[in-house]
């Protein structure tokens, strides 16, 4: 079977909730992905592997969605060239703040295009994911461009009671 090109990985199945947001819209946008728990604390060897291949195998876009001291993010643009984005999972503790500066704060020359804590931003990761593929896939430009005007056209222009 062929290597879709997003990769969607995530530091446990307690953050399934939260990155399936990103599956969901890849589902919308007809993009195909792989889904993963890979952590850079828990299976640092499963990290080492699959950011390794992940250029000969295709992936054209990582997802990684991870909460707390959220290192999988950046280890993984570490390993690979390929474009990580990366979704802060919210946490009990710290709300997610703690994901958020663990994923955000990298040095210079290794980047994590960051999203916003939670959902919203494990659903705008698979709309960064689609954009980066509709650079070079016109089908997926034509169908983000459809998904952005309906998204535009939803939002009424006067204000109403509940
Ligand atoms: N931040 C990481 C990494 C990592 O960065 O490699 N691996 C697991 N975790 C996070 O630990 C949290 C709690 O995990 P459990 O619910 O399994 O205890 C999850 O949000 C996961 O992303």
């Amino acid at each position: 079977m062929s290597t879709p090109p997003v990769g969607i990985i995530m530091g446990s199945q307690s953050d399934w909730s939260t990155m399936r947001e990103a599956a969901t819209l890849l589902d919308e946008l007809g993009i195909a992905y792989e889904t993963r728990i890979v952590s850079a604390h828990r299976t640092p060897d499963r990290l080492w592997e699959y950011g390794k291949t992940a250029v000969d195998r295709g992936l054209q876009v990582i997802i990684a969605g991870a909460g707390g001291a959220a290192h999988l993010p950046g280890m993984m643009a570490s390993k690979t060239r390929v474009p990580v984005v990366g979704v802060p999972v919210q946490t009990r503790a710290l709300s997610g703040v703690d994901s958020l500066y663990s994923i955000l704060q990298m040095p210079r020359g290794f980047p994590v295009a960051t999203m916003a804590i939670g959902s919203a931003g494990a659903a705008n990761a698979a709309l960064m994911a689609a954009g980066i593929l509709a650079l070079k896939d016109d089908a997926i430009a034509a169908r983000l461009d459809a998904w952005r005007d309906a998204l535009s056209a939803s939002i009424p222009e006067v204000p109403t009671d509940d």
